[in-house]
């Protein structure tokens, strides 16, 4: 029986194109001032630009050349923990100014209200950071959505495509990992997760569904609670 329910943001609970179309341009446009600004007296900031120029071999004294890697790998979609770490500091910005709501589909949040009131425990784990998953929920657009989450989970697990990853989370949970169901519109983070006992369902809000596949598929989460959830 399913007690957990841990799921992705991007494509899952929110929108592909409300993550690259606002928020992703938005931390690209107000990156560099940022850094500028911050660089000398923010301890943050100073332990990201360390970690950006050791992945990247970019000297450290070269506060452009790293605002140059950074801005590339904005444009890559990169999942490095620096940068999702400086984004969500961008974010929280942009939230409080009211730049932006958080996108949650309207039918995520009523299952998260259901599924919590239930007594299910319910997760997040994305490679937005810890700070930028409770920015989106916090502010979302259907309301306050944190009080239904008992925990999150970033890329300082490891990254989503890797079994290890998942393993660790089964760790910190203390639970078996067959009563723990994985959201997630990216077949390969659905496949590291399985192969550590997970139970799935891949999320395909649009387009069309595969011919076949091994794994449960839904449209919404109102089809994942019949699919999965219904005792
Ligand atoms: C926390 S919202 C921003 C999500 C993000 O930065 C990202 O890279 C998408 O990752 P996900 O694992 O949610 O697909
Ligand atoms: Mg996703």
């Amino acid at each position: 029986m399913i007690r957990v329910i841990i799921t992705d943001i991007e494509g899952t609970t929110s929108s592909i194109s409300f993550v690259h179309e606002v928020l992703f341009p938005y931390a690209r446009e107000h990156l560099a001032g940022f850094i500028r600004e911050r660089e000398q007296e923010d301890p943050a900031v100073r332990e990201q630009l360390d970690e950006v120029a050791g992945v990247s071999g970019c000297d450290r004294d070269d506060v452009e050349g790293l605002i140059q890697v950074l801005e590339q790998w904005i444009d890559e979609d990169r999942k490095e923990t620096a940068l999702k770490t400086l984004q969500g500091l961008l974010w929280e910005q942009g939230y409080q100014r009211g730049a932006f709501d958080g996108h949650v589909y309207p039918d995520a949040a009523e299952y998260l209200r259901f599924w919590h009131d239930r007594g299910l425990r319910l997760y997040v784990y994305s490679s937005g950071s810890v700070k930028a998953q409770k920015l989106i929920f916090g502010f979302s657009s259907e309301g306050d959505l944190t009080p239904y989450f008992s925990g999150y989970f970033d890329t300082n697990v490891g990254g989503k495509k890797e079994p290890s990853s998942y393993q660790a989370i089964l760790g910190e949970l203390g639970v078996e990992p067959s009563t723990v169901l994985f959201l997630s519109d990216v077949e390969d983070e659905l496949r590291a997760a399985e192969s550590v006992g997970l139970k799935t369902c891949w999320l395909i809000r649009d387009g069309d569904l595969p011919g076949t596949t091994s794994r449960p598929v839904a449209r919404d989460f109102r089809e994942v609670d019949a699919k999965l959830l219904k005792r």
